[in-house]
C-alpha cells in the first residue's frame, strides 16, 4: 500500500460569483522512503496541491474534491481536530521562507520544544533535550548554545536547518518540502538538499519535494511528476526522465535550464526561457490541452480535446512514462493509464 495516495484532487478558488480551478484532477502516490518531485513553472498549482492535501487552504474560499489516503486513513473528510494531529505528526511541511516557520520574539529552542510538546506529553526538560538533539541532527554547530538564540541570529541556511528540525519534531512519516532551497544561495542549497536526503534515509520518511528546478530533481528525486496549469502532464522515474522526456512541456523545461554556450571565441551563459507564460487561472482553456497555446506541436485536435494520461513505453524492457499529450501517444504502443503494464507500475513503486 502506498504511504500517500492522492486520487483525482481538484481545488477551486472562489472568484467573483464563480470559481477558478487551480488543481484539476491530479492523482499520484508516494511510497515509503521515496522522494517524489513535483515540478513546474510558477503558478502551475504545485503548492496549492500540497496545501490541499494537508488541508491548509482557507475553507471559506476554497473547494477541495477528490481523495487523499494516508495509508488507510482518508484525510479530506477528517474532522479538523484530528487533522491537526496529522499535520506535524504524520505529515510535516518545510516552506521556502524559513522565517515564516518561526515567531521572531521566541527563541529557536522554545519553539522546537513547543512543537514537540504539542504532539507528545513530555516534560519541558525532556523536550529541551530532544530539541537540542534535533538541532544536532540537522548539523547545527553548538546546538546547546543555539537553542537560546532568536531566529534572526541564524543565517538563512541555518534558519532553514532549524525549520527542518522543527518539522521533524513529531517524527512525521512524510515531509513536504516546498521550494526548500529557492531562497538560499547555491552552495547552501546543495547542503540543504544533502541534509534532506540524509534525514529521509535515516528516518525512513517519504519526501514530497516541490520545485521548479530540474537540477534539484536530478540530485534528489526517485520519481518526477510534471504539472502544467493545474494538471499532471507527465510522470516518470527520474532516471528515465532526463534521457527521454516525453511531453513537449517537459522537453521545454529541460531546454530552459541555464547553461554555457561554449562557442569559440566567445563562450557566454545562456538563460533560455519557454516563450509565453502559464495562464492565470481565469484564462485556462476550458477544453483541449492547457499547454496548446505554447506548444509548437499543437494541432486543432489538441486545442479541442484534453489528452488523457496515457502510458507511453520508451523501450522494450517496459520503461516509459505517463504522459498527457496527443503527439506523444503512439497509437500502436500507448495504453491507457489503468492498463499500464504491471512491471512499470512496480518500477514506479520501487
Ligand atoms: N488562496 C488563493 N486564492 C486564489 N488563487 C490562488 C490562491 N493560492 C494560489 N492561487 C493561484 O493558484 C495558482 C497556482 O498557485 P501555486 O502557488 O500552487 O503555484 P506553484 O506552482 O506552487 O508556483 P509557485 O512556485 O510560484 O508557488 C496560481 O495561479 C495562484 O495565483
Amino acid at each position: 500500500m502506498a504511504l500517500l495516495d492522492v486520487s483525482n484532487l481538484r481545488v477551486r478558488f472562489r472568484a467573483g460569483r464563480g470559481f477558478v480551478t487551480a488543481v484539476d484532477g491530479v492523482s499520484f502516490q508516494l511510497q515509503e522512503r521515496e522522494t517524489l518531485a513535483i515540478v513546474g513553472e510558477s503558478g502551475c498549482g504545485k503548492s496549492v496541491a500540497a496545501m490541499a492535501l494537508t488541508r491548509l487552504l482557507p475553507a471559506s474560499t476554497t473547494q477541495v474534491e477528490g481523495q487523499v489516503h494516508l495509508q488507510s486513513r482518508e484525510l479530506l473528510g477528517l474532522p479538523e481536530r484530528q487533522m491537526r494531529h496529522v499535520r506535524g505528526r504524520q505529515i510535516a511541511t518545510v516552506f521556502q521562507d524559513p522565517s515564516a516557520s518561526f515567531n521572531p520574539v521566541l527563541t529557536v529552542g522554545e519553539q522546537i520544544v513547543e512543537a514537540i510538546r504539542m504532539h507528545e506529553s513530555v516534560s519541558h526538560r525532556v523536550a529541551w533535550q530532544r530539541a537540542t538533539e534535533l538541532l544536532e541532527l540537522v548539523s547545527i554547530p553548538e546546538p546547546g548554545h543555539r537553542m537560546a538564540e532568536y531566529p534572526h541570529r541564524f543565517s538563512g541556511g541555518m534558519r532553514q536547518r532549524a525549520a527542518i528540525a522543527m518539522a521533524l519534531a513529531a517524527q512525521p512519516k512524510i515531509l513536504i518540502a516546498d521550494e526548500p532551497t529557492t531562497a538560499l544561495d547555491v552552495t547552501i542549497q546543495a547542503q540543504i538538499l544533502a541534509l534532506l536526503k540524509r534525514l529521509q534515509r535515516e528516518l525512513g520518511m517519504g519526501l514530497l519535494l516541490i520545485t521548479h528546478d530540474l537540477g534539484v530533481v536530478a540530485e534528489t528525486a526517485d520519481r518526477v511528476m510534471i504539472m502544467y496549469a493545474g494538471r499532471k502532464v507527465e510522470e516518470q522515474p527520474v532516471r528515465h526522465l532526463f534521457d527521454q522526456p516525453q511531453h513537449p512541456y517537459t522537453r521545454k523545461l529541460m531546454g530552459a535550464r541555464p547553461r554555457m554556450d561554449l562557442d569559440w571565441p566567445r563562450p557566454r551563459p545562456l538563460l533560455p526561457e519557454i516563450p509565453g507564460m502559464v495562464p492565470p487561472l481565469h484564462a485556462i482553456a476550458a477544453q483541449g490541452c492547457t499547454f496548446a497555446t505554447r506548444c509548437h506541436l499543437a494541432t486543432d485536435h489538441c486545442r479541442a480535446q484534453s489528452p488523457p494520461l496515457t502510458f507511453v513505453p520508451s523501450d522494450a524492457r517496459g520503461a516509459g512514462a505517463l504522459v498527457a499529450c496527443w503527439d506523444a501517444m503512439q497509437p500502436a504502443a500507448a495504453v491507457a493509464h489503468e492498463k499500464a503494464p504491471h512491471h512499470y507500475l512496480q518500477e514506479l513503486a520501487a
